[in-house]
């Protein structure tokens, strides 16, 4: 996990942005599977943040083959820098199943530097990655994405959210 503390500037996503958000994200993957309808196989999320995005792109373009992979991440050497970021597969999704990825879709909530899904396409080169948001660094990495938001920005997803009393601006003397 990268921590927000660095990051300059904050994104803040709402559940309602969300949802919007993942339903472009379906639409626009509609009928570009490799297949002669433009189908897909299968929803793959990478979880955690990509099963909220996977949910919602499986509900609306009516995909009941939906499967996880789960990827953990850390800095190697306990270092800071992003580049140092390191990727282990902790839980794989069904082997016969996923095949090469040919006609699967692989979801997550973002990419940041990429190193998550340089991983799962190392493993799954034919499949198809989806994520909603992305940054630069990353972009390479994925096929399709909704927004763009610049390196130095850290998205606040509304399952780390809560609301909170805030005091007002003038408070009491
Ligand atoms: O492009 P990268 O630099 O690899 O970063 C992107 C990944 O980081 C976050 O997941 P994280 O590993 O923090 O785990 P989580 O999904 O369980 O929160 C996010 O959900 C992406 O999966
Ligand atoms: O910007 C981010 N927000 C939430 N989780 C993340 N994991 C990597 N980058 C981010
Ligand atoms: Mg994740």
């Amino acid at each position: 996990m990268i921590t927000p503390l660095p990051h300059e500037k904050g994104f803040h996503v709402s559940w309602d942005q969300l949802h919007r958000d993942a339903r472009a994200l379906a639409w626009r993957l509609d009928k570009r599977g490799p297949g002669a309808d433009g189908a897909w196989r299968a929803v793959v999320a990478i979880t955690r943040g990509g099963m909220a995005p996977a949910m919602i792109v499986a509900r609306e373009l009516d995909i009941r083959t939906v499967d996880t992979i789960s990827v953990k991440s850390y800095h190697a050497g306990g270092g800071k820098a992003d580049t140092q970021r390191e990727a282990e597969v902790l839980k794989s999704p069904d082997d016969a199943m996923m095949g090469d990825g040919e006609g699967v879709l692989i979801v997550d909530d973002l990419v940041d530097t990429g190193k998550t899904l340089e991983l799962v396409r190392q493993l799954y080169p034919k499949a198809h990655f989806a994520t909603i948001y992305a940054k630069p660094k990353g972009e390479p990495m994925v096929d399709t994405f909704i927004t763009g938001v610049s390196q130095d920005t850290w998205i606040f997803f509304p399952w780390d959210m809560a609301l909170q009393y805030v005091e007002p601006y003038r408070g009491k003397d």
